[in-house]
């Protein structure tokens, strides 16, 4: 039997330097990152809402909403799935429950950050954080709630837009005295950060490689010189797909047609390559037959 998801992606931080955690918002992409040669995958809050609800990052989602999305990405592929769990979804009790549900679901870790539950994206102004005691109390919550000692709690910690620097690094010192395993400082504008960061708390940092936010997009050697443990991509595939898929609508509305853009689309033998399609129907036709309704004339 292999190992618990929470000792893979422990395993992965040790095997890689830092470990490049690649962001996949459904099921599909986790097939196509584990083929790439990704050794980790992370499940976007801001995917949830954005791509399987058509919502914003403004914590309107739910534990249940993430749990779905959670077992359909580890019901195909091995690899370690870190999962955004905004701020917990609720008080003590409500963190326990999600970190139950969560390593049934067989998430190797989650992260858990210290924004009000009227959260806004990391990247975006206006941000208000908990107390530390609070955000201590989240921790502390979800440490106790524990069900297998590997699985991964990860401190977030959105205080550097807000108080600063120090303030942020004594949290997030805070936040692993009481059960934190990994931090994660968020909005952070400089490789220097990244270094007093990985100094001060002494367990990995996961350095937030989103896009078009406050973050420079910092190379993996750069990350690792910086003494960052994991480089993570939440949304890159995402606005990928999403940019390609515009193209597309734009085009067959305005020229009728998609010859012109069937080079931004996967072909149906990659796509059913990625799921195995023709082993499945091998199967399907040793256990009832080729054809077994009828020739294809029959409809
Ligand atoms: C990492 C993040 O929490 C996410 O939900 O993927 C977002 C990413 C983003 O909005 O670019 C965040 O950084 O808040
Ligand atoms: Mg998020």
């Amino acid at each position: 039997m292999s190992a618990a998801p929470g000792q893979r992606l422990r395993e992965a931080i040790q095997a890689e330097v830092p470990l490049q955690v690649a962001g996949a918002i459904h099921a599909y992409s986790a097939i196509m990152a584990e083929r790439v040669g990704f050794r980790s995958l992370y499940l976007s809050g801001a995917g949830v809402a954005n791509a399987s609800f058509g919502l914003p990052d403004l914590g309107m989602t739910t534990l249940s909403d993430c749990l779905e999305e959670t077992r359909r990405i580890t019901s195909v592929t091995e690899l370690p799935l870190l999962v955004d769990v905004d701020t917990g979804f609720g008080g003590a009790f409500q963190i326990a429950r999600m970190m139950k549900e969560m390593n049934r679901a067989g998430a190797a870790g989650i992260h858990i950050e210290d924004q009000i539950s009227d959260k806004r994206c990391g990247h975006r102004p206006g941000k208000t954080i908990v107390k530390q005691e609070e955000m201590v109390d989240r921790i502390k919550a979800a440490a106790d709630a524990r069900m297998d000692s590997s699985f991964v709690i990860m401190a977030r910690t959105d205080a550097i837009a807000v108080e600063g620097l120090q303030a942020a690094i004594e949290r997030a010192c805070a936040c692993v005295e009481a059960g934190a395993d990994m931090i994660f400082p968020e909005a952070v504008t400089s490789l220097d950060d990244y270094r007093a960061f990985a100094n001060a708390v002494q367990v990995p940092i996961l350095a937030n490689m989103t896009e078009f936010g406050q973050t420079p997009l910092f190379t993996v050697e750069e990350l690792g010189k910086a003494g960052v443990g994991l480089a993570l991509y939440p949304l890159s595939a995402f606005r990928a797909m999403n940019a390609a898929a515009l193209n597309v609508y734009q085009a067959i509305r305005s020229e009728g047609t998609q010859r012109n853009v069937m080079d931004r689309m996967q072909t149906r033998a990659d796509l059913y390559d990625y799921l195995n399609y023709y082993d499945f129907e091998k199967k399907l036709d040793q256990l009832y037959g080729f054809n077994k309704g009828g020739s294809s004339d029959d409809g």
